[in-house]
This record gives C-alpha cells, structure tokens and sequence, in this order.
C-alpha cells in the first residue's frame, strides 16, 4: 500500500517535470521551424551535421537525447518543403501499403471504422502507427478516402492531399473512413 501512494506522488513529480519538458520542446519547435524557413528560402540542406558536432560539443554532452532532438527539427523542417499533393499509381495493396507509411509516425493512432487490409496495417506497423478499430478518440484529422476528403483510393490510383502532408506532423491521432 505505501508503495503505490510512493509511486503516485512520483508520478506527480513526473508530470510536473514533462509538463515543463513540454514547454521548453515547443518553444525549440518554433526556433527550429524559423531557421527552417530561411533554410528553405536560400536553398540550404536541412541537415547541418557539423552544427550537430558543434551543439554536442558546446554542451559537453553525448547524451543519445540530443540526437532525438535534432532528428524532430529535421521532421519539422521537412514538413515546411513537402506541402505538395501526391499522386501514386499501382495494384491496390502496394498503394495501401504506402498509405500506411505516410499517415504513419511514431505513436500516432490511426482509427478506422472496419478491420483494414494487412498491406494497409504492415505500412503503418512500419513506421510506427496504431491502428485502433472503431475508437473514441476525437481526432485530429479525418481522412475519407472514398470521397476524397485530405486523401482518395480510387482504383489503381491514390491521391494525398498537400493539406495532409503539411499538417503531418501536428498530428497525433487520425480517423481514416476506408
Ligand atoms: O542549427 C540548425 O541548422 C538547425 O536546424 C537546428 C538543429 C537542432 O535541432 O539543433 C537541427 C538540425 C541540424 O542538423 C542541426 C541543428
């Protein structure tokens, strides 16, 4: 019994530091989103591997964190050039496979309202998307591919809208209408 009110008061502790954590993420988010634009309007690479040295080396740290960091400006960087539509061609299931990679990041929850073809499932397994059937969690974005809202499958085709891309990387969670 004294260990769980233990657990809970450090699991208060916790919150309150991600809280900050949190904070502090989103405020580098916006500074890296910046130096992303200038970088995409004067046409420079986005990766800059001699800064990354240069950060690790300013904070005297190795810390495998720091690396998680800059790879999240590089998604959000990326995000900032890759608003375009995309239009794919091919048999159904590579083109479901393929939709799984692109709705899917890591932990982001992917609801659908039936059970989904498993080229479908294998693309979104692959880059770390869940795929909850039915679901009660308000999303972010409904995609309809039969009307075409954010995204359309339509025979030997599949369309994703630039508007889905450019929200990407906001996005936690999905409802996707198959
Ligand atoms: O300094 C930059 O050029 C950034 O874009 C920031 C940042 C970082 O997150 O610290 C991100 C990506 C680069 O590879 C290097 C550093």
């Amino acid at each position: 019994m004294v260990h769980f009110i233990e657990i809970e008061d450090l699991r208060q502790d916790l919150l309150e530091n991600t809280k900050s954590i949190l904070a502090l993420l989103e405020k580098r988010r916006e500074i890296t989103r910046k130096i992303g634009k200038i970088k995409h309007n004067n046409g420079l690479p986005i990766r800059d591997a001699e800064r990354e040295l240069r950060v690790k080396s300013e904070l005297c740290s190795n810390n495998p964190l720091l690396n998680v960091l800059f790879e999240a400006s590089i998604f959000d960087q990326q995000s900032l050039n890759s608003a375009m539509d995309l239009r794919l061609s091919g048999d159904k299931d590579s083109l479901l496979f393929a939709l799984g990679l692109i709705l899917s990041k890591p932990g982001i929850i992917i609801c659908v309202n039936r059970a989904v073809p498993r080229s479908l499932e294998a693309g979104c397994q692959l880059n770390g998307g869940h795929i909850v059937v039915g679901g009660n969690v308000t999303p972010d974005a409904v995609i309809d591919l039969k009307t075409g809202e954010l995204a359309k499958l339509e025979g030997e085709s599949l369309f994703i809208s630039a508007a889905f891309i450019e929200s990407r990387h906001r996005l936690n969670s999905v409802r996707l209408l198959l």
